[in-house]
């Protein structure tokens, strides 16, 4: 049972998952999964000489055992086989086992935990880890990142929008000195949004298919207003402006539990920027992946790739950006980490029990941001709810501080909608909730539940 602020007792759903068939965890699972496999082992497999200039015979060996893992776990994939234990030595292969004896409990005896009737979550976010597996097992590719050259194109082919955005950040930072109150709620919520649309970049839902930013991203805000379905910007301004002190004292710590990298990392990198010289914020933790996740996901290495690649380039407003980043770091004002439990299967309201260390690290913020679908499809448990349950509810007792989820939809779970307004949007566009054209901007608080 999961409760809400007026205690109203709601059953918990069920979990989505591909044994609906048509679902959207269907198609996933059917179609995008081994999409996705493929151009992994594709991957691989276009490097082969590059492992062997690198590491010779052994390379060569190891890309062959690779592979054929891959293929295997497609085949099982294809065939609906059982999900079968982790067998590597990693640090959370134990917790990602004890996972699945859970979900063998959960299922009873009559049935083994197989890829399409089990939660689309969990086989979704089992596949990327058996991606590491293979390449853990191989050593000496155990370190390579099949997603790396997806994830540096998108970089690229973003850098137009990356040059603009970086351009209206230095003009915001130069007209700092009087920063008048609604002249900073104006570029807050400007940044704000444009950290929420750069979700639309994400390489998991376009299975691999290039998707970067090819319009402005502040030119394109007002256009895409009317597909904000839950705004809570104004909350988000007033958790952050209530703890505002004079620059000198600012006390709030802000967390950005982030999602791809690319054009979206920017639009993180510039959205902390603005939060900590505005004298929102005194300090910024970035919390990425410490595996290649959904494609796109932020890595340590895609961190300080993207950071660096902004220092060197030739545009003036976007490599002084990348210098300033580079010294928020170094200053200790912006910090990153990468918890093992973020690339582990769980919903957050198993984070308290399941990774206790992570989840006292959030309560020191003042303010948790999630970006994206994968991190909203865990705050809500990716389960059936109906929409108009409220946003407090389906978090199920998570809130290790006031947080908000800056996401656009591309999996049909959503909650928090007024009455009739998921009906009106199932009319109107019937996969509003996949399509990646809706968003929100969904907050809560601990306290008051809202
Ligand atoms: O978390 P993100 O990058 O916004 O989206 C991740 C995603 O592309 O992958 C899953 C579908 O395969 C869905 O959660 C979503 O479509
Ligand atoms: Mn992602």
């Amino acid at each position: 049972m999961a409760a809400d602020k007026t205690d109203t007792l709601y059953a918990v759903p069920s979990s989505l998952s591909a044994k609906v068939v048509g679902s959207f965890a269907y198609l996933t699972v059917r179609d995008r999964l081994p999409t996705i496999l493929t151009k992994v082992i594709d991957t691989i497999h276009r490097n082969k000489n590059i492992f062997f200039e690198t590491y010779g015979e052994e390379g060569i060996q190891a890309e062959k055992q690779t592979i054929a893992l891959l293929a295997k776990m497609r085949n099982e994939l294809l065939t609906d086989k059982p999900v079968v234990p982790l067998t590597d030595s990693l640090q959370d292969t134990e917790s990602w086992n004890r996972y699945l004896q859970r979900h063998q409990r959960l299922q009873g005896d009559q049935e083994f935990v197989s890829w399409f009737r089990s939660p689309w979550l969990y086989v979704e976010c089992y596949m990327y880890r058996r991606i590491q597996e293979a390449l853990w097992l191989n050593p000496p590719i155990s370190d390579y990142d099949v997603f790396n050259e997806g994830k540096c194109q998108s970089f690229f082919e973003s850098q137009q929008a990356v040059i603009t955005l970086c351009t209206y950040l230095e003009g915001v930072k130069k007209n700092m000195k009087e920063p008048s109150k609604n002249h900073q709620f104006e570029h807050f919520n400007k940044l704000l949004l444009v950290s929420l649309w750069g979700n639309r970049c994400d390489l998991s839902i376009s299975a691999g298919q290039e998707n970067a930013q090819k319009t402005s991203p502040i030119d394109s805000l007002s256009s895409l207003q009317p597909f904000i379905l839950v705004d809570d910007s104004s909350m988000v301004w007033s958790t952050l402006s209530s703890t505002q002190r004079p620059v000198q004292v600012t006390q709030c710590r802000v967390d950005i539990v982030l999602d791809n990298a690319g054009f979206e990392l920017v639009t993180d990198l510039v959205l902390a920027d603005f939060l900590v010289s505005s004298g929102l914020a005194r300090e910024i933790r970035f919390h990425g992946k410490s595996i290649p996740w959904f494609v796109s996901d932020v890595t340590a290495n895609d961190f300080q790739w993207t950071i660096r690649q902004t220092m060197a380039a030739n545009n003036k407003w976007m490599s002084k950006s990348g210098v300033q980043w580079q010294r928020y770091l170094k200053e200790g004002v912006w910090s990153y980490q990468d918890h093992p439990f973020w690339t582990q299967p769980h919903e957050f309201c198993d984070m308290a029990a399941d990774a206790p260390d992570l989840y006292t690290t959030l309560q020191g913020a003042d303010l948790v941001l999630f970006k994206g679908d994968l991190n909203y499809r865990k705050l809500t448990g990716d389960r059936y709810w109906d929409h108009t349950v409220g946003f407090d509810t389906a978090l199920r007792g998570f809130g290790p501080a006031p947080l908000c989820s800056l996401r656009t939809l591309k999996a049909n779970v959503q909650v928090g909608l007024q009455p009739g307004q998921g009906e009106k949007l199932t009319l109107q566009d019937p996969d509003w909730m996949t399509s990646g054209k809706y968003a929100v901007i969904q907050f809560c608080s601990p306290k008051s539940g809202h």
